[in-house]
């Protein structure tokens, strides 16, 4: 019963019919007007009696029951009952009418199903704690909450934010709780609108996440990625649009949770409307008591009477009720070291053996490091328990996999088989799965935690600048975590012994503290200027290491998004308004400049999205064959780009994908994060030319926009025999295996380069030295570590300084190669801006205008080198002067100014008490 309620408490039994009723009164239900809106969209066709779930992602519809027409006489009738009454009888609180408890949303009465969800809501654990959740948002700006796996925070207490809001007129009660994965939010978002009776995702209920905005005006409760609030919050430091800010899953400590945490600890008292909940694992809440000091805390651990005593230390508080819930659970936890050598093959014998046992019961829950080993061990499990049920006649089963790199929906698969599998035909499901399932994606059925107790984790070396993907052992937290998913009676088995598990590191180092910071940085400069602060006015749970923000600032300068002072340039503020990385942010715009914009999209649009590639196993050779076929000659992203338009030009045929084993799902997604970044440029205002139909000018201006972003990524081959020195860092490194296109190149700039025993490039295409050495920045090229190529690209960089000079001094001599390209490929739209451009002459196209005008001095008063370079790559670029500058002036300019204006206007907001 929802004591809280939107309105009047009711009991509404189908099966006769018979309303009981309550008297809390509606809110809603006090003037006549609110009441008849209620019933305005009723049109006696969608019916709240007997209505079943449909849902696919976005729509949950709802059937008429069988006897449509007697039902929605009897809700009609009750309709017009409750308007009758409420005509004649004002007084009469306990009037027949009054007994249909409407959905405030919609306005229809609540469906058979909302309440039997209601039951089931009712009777999670987090319940207990509605009372002292109602008190401490009443009291706190902020509120922590703990409990364990699958009590129902994630779900009810959005639900409770809005409930409170709507019943206490707090704010405009709008609520948005980020989670830290998209596909969590997402299925959140389906499952809450379920539980709220609405018909459809992305109206009063709705998700967004990156690449997929599915809310709307009258969206009030909106679930997002913890990245996708941050950056609103860039937006609006504030955040007006909210009275309730719901962070969920706090321990995985992605960089956005910490930086989210540390803006509100900054804004928490300026605005009284505005409410931060925090909800997080148990293992996380002494930091977080830390960290915020004297906030209420809502412990359903406490509620559920786990943990007694209060005095000693939390965290070994904490850690003794896992314990003791484990043994109250009645869990099995079995040790399993591995003995054939390999983790999947041990989990898989496993697994397959536990489920021809006839005494196991549930759903199994394995937990695998990386993707190869999930697809691979779903493959041998599939098969394995084929070959046993032919032999012994053991039951189907049905395998899925989840992990981190599925496109997004396909996680939904654990919550959409449940009904389906556990009623109809009772196969076991296995799930097999990397650290992504170790928070949310709670399910009643799991029975078995098969736990392999390893992982992949990406860390940034600062000092070398690389990144590198290390197989680890998991930490003591994430191992209870995942032990916690484990439903009571269950059986874990982990595949590692006692010994390892007791010298697990206590915690997983957050993110903050071992991954790159760059877009991040640049994305709280924005923040923190508008709130007229700085880095040293925030305060960490823990803060990054020194030397990977200032590795991150020296990165934002290369690419112009800081000014002399060390403050967003305006061209930062540009780049900020971009869902990508920095040297991704930088193609895009500089496609626009180098008018070849549809192209850089499809490309950086396919690098973000899951591979295209699908391999099957049995089938890698024909697969690979196929895929060579869709290779383009002039390297990996020309490939990308192949792929995306040949699937375009076959109308987004799936038969067409999976004829060439082409992932028909990633090329969904990237064309989502297409019109994504199209509609971020046009919102900029940046000029967006059509496609280049000359294949020579098309190569030449995407490797020059590729380069503009990606200079930081370019090898040179030193042997000539694909050993390639990463020039920034000297470490050497050969094209990755898969790739499907050998470079002859010795100068390429790669996408990914990847640390480790046999360090590769991959996504990788041939560029010229010259373009290196005019479009990178020339303090990045000074500062290059010495070797043979740095010494030719200061060369190259000196002659092109001396050409642009002399250019500058001579403006009319402008007829070069890459004047006449643009001739042919300029849109109209362009064709009217040069005479602009001109006015600001040549200059580096990584500059921005303000740095600009300092570096053109510094030329003009001599600052050239008379040393010619003996090469032949550079031969026919010996002209490409200053008309992509002069472009490359002009798009940050006019971006700018359409940033710079809109935030003028927005500034007037952000007062910090
Ligand atoms: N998308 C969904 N579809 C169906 N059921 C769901 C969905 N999400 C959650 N549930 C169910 O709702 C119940 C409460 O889950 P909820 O995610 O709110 O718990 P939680 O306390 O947040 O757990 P966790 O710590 O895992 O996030 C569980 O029984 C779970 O199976």
């Amino acid at each position: 019963m929802d004591t809280f309620g939107a309105g009047l408490v009711h009991d509404w039994s189908l099966e006769d019919e018979e309303i009981v009723t309550s008297t809390s009164p509606h809110p809603d239900n006090e003037d006549f007007d609110s009441l008849e809106k209620h019933f305005i969209p009723y049109d006696g066709k969608s019916t709240g009696f007997g209505r079943q779930e449909q849902s696919d992602f976005h729509e949950i519809d709802y059937l008429p029951s069988s006897d449509e027409e007697s039902s929605s006489q009897v809700v009609e009738a009750h309709a017009n009952a409750l308007l009758g009454d409420l005509i004649v009888g004002e007084d009469d609180e306990l009037s027949t009418a009054e007994s249909i408890e409407l959905n405030p949303f919609d306005g229809l009465p609540y469906s058979s199903m909302y309440y039997e969800l209601l039951k089931k809501r009712q009777s999670l654990p987090i319940w207990k704690a509605k009372d002292d959740f109602v008190l401490a948002v009443d009291d706190s700006p902020i509120v922590l909450i703990t409990g364990r796996a699958g009590s129902g925070k994630s779900t009810q207490v959005p639900q409770w934010c809005v409930q409170f809001a709507r019943e206490s007129n707090f704010g405009f009660g709008t609520v948005v709780c980020a989670q830290p994965h998209a596909q969590v939010a997402m299925s959140l978002a389906i499952q809450v609108a379920r539980e709220m009776d609405l018909t459809e995702v992305g109206n009063e209920v709705g998700y967004k996440i990156p690449q997929r905005n599915c809310t709307n005006q009258d969206t009030v409760l909106q679930f997002c990625t913890d990245d996708v609030l941050l950056r609103e919050m860039a937006d609006d430091p504030l955040l007006h649009k909210y009275n309730f800010v719901v962070i969920d899953e706090v321990q995985e400590r992605s960089i956005s949770i910490d930086i989210l945490l540390a803006l509100f600890k900054v804004i928490q008292n300026s605005r009284d409307d505005l409410r931060i909940i925090i909800i997080s694992q148990s293992y996380e809440m002494p930091k977080l008591e830390d960290f915020f000091e004297e906030v209420p805390i809502v412990d359903l651990h406490f509620l559920e009477e786990q943990i007694t005593d209060g005095s000693e230390n939390l965290k070994e508080e904490h850690r003794r009720a896992k314990a003791e819930a484990e043994r109250l659970n009645k869990l099995e936890i079995n040790y399993r070291p591995v003995e054939t050598g390999s983790h999947v093959q041990e989990v898989v014998s496993l697994a397959v053996r536990l489920h021809c046992d006839p005494s196991t019961e549930g759903d199994f829950l394995v937990y695998l490091p990386t993707t190869e080993d999930i697809e691979e061990a779903c493959e041998q499990i599939t098969r394995d328990v084929a070959i046993e049920s032919l032999r012994d006649g053991c039951e189907e089963v049905s395998v899925i996999a989840i992990h981190k790199k599925l496109v997004h929906g396909a996680q939904q698969a654990i919550y959409e088989n449940t009904e389906k599998v556990d009623e109809e035909s009772k196969k076991r499901r296995i799930i097999v799965s990397d650290e992504i399932t170790e928070s949310s994606f709670s399910t009643d059925y799991i029975r078995v935690v098969i736990d392999s107790g390893l992982k992949e984790e990406e860390v940034y070396n600062c000092r070398t600048r690389t990144r590198s993907k290390n197989l680890t052992w998991i930490s003591c937290d994430s191992a209870l975590a995942r032990t916690d998913r484990c439903n009571i009676g269950g059986k874990i088995y982990r595949i590692y012994s006692e010994d390892v598990f007791t010298r697990m590191k206590d915690s997983t180092t957050p993110c903050i503290r071992r991954m790159e910071l760059t877009t991040h940085v640049l994305l709280l400069k924005r923040l923190l200027q508008r709130l007229n602060m700085n880095f040293s006015h925030c305060h960490f749970i823990e803060p990054p290491a020194p030397e990977a923000y200032m590795l991150a600032l020296e990165e934002l300068d290369y690419h112009g998004a800081l000014d002399e002072n060390g403050n967003l340039s305006d061209l930062g503020a540009v780049m900020s308004e971009f869902p990508l990385t920095m040297p991704q942010t930088k193609a895009v715009i500089a496609s626009c400049g180098e008018d070849c914009v549809q192209e850089v999209l499809s490309i950086i649009a396919m690098i973000v999205s899951p591979s295209w590639r699908l391999n099957p196993r049995g089938f890698e050779k024909e697969a690979r064959g196929l895929h060579k076929a869709l290779a383009h000659k002039c390297g990996g992203h020309f490939t990308l780009l192949n792929v995306y338009q040949q699937y375009i030009n076959h109308k987004r045929s799936e038969s067409w994908c999976s004829k060439n084993y082409v992932n028909v799902n990633a090329l969904k997604q990237a064309e989502k994060v297409r019109i994504d970044l199209l509609s971020v440029l046009e919102g900029l205002e940046l000029p967006i030319s059509e496609a280049v139909q000359d294949a020579d000018i098309l190569e030449t201006s995407v490797k020059r926009a590729l380069l503009a972003g990606f200079f930081m990524q370019v090898a040179r081959d030193v042997d000539g025999c694909g050993n390639f020195l990463i020039i920034r860092d000297k470490h050497v490194a050969r094209l990755d295996p898969t790739s499907l296109v050998d470079t002859k190149s010795d100068w390429v700039l790669y996408d990914e380069f990847l640390l480790s025993e046999n360090s590769c490039i991959s996504t990788v295409c041939g560029v010229r030295p010259f373009w290196i050495a005019e479009i990178s920045p020339q303090s990045y090229l000074a500062n290059l570590p010495q070797h043979e190529g740095k010494d030719y690209l200061l060369k190259l960089a000196a002659r092109w300084r001396k050409q642009a000079a002399r250019q500058a001094a001579e403006p009319d001599a402008d007829l070069n190669l890459h004047s006449q390209r643009r001739v042919q490929s300029t849109p109209k739209s362009l064709t009217t801006t040069h005479s602009e451009a001109d006015q600001v002459g040549s200059h580096n196209s990584n500059a921005h205008p303000k740095s600009f005008q300092i570096e053109r001095t510094k030329r003009t008063g001599g600052e050239t080198s008379s040393e010619d370079p003996k090469s032949n790559d550079d031969v026919d670029d010996s002209d490409v002067l200053t008309q992509a500058a002069r472009d490359m002036a002009f798009v940050y300019r006019k971006a700018s100014d359409y940033v710079t204006n809109r935030e003028a206007g927005a500034d007037a907001q952000c007062i910090v008490q």
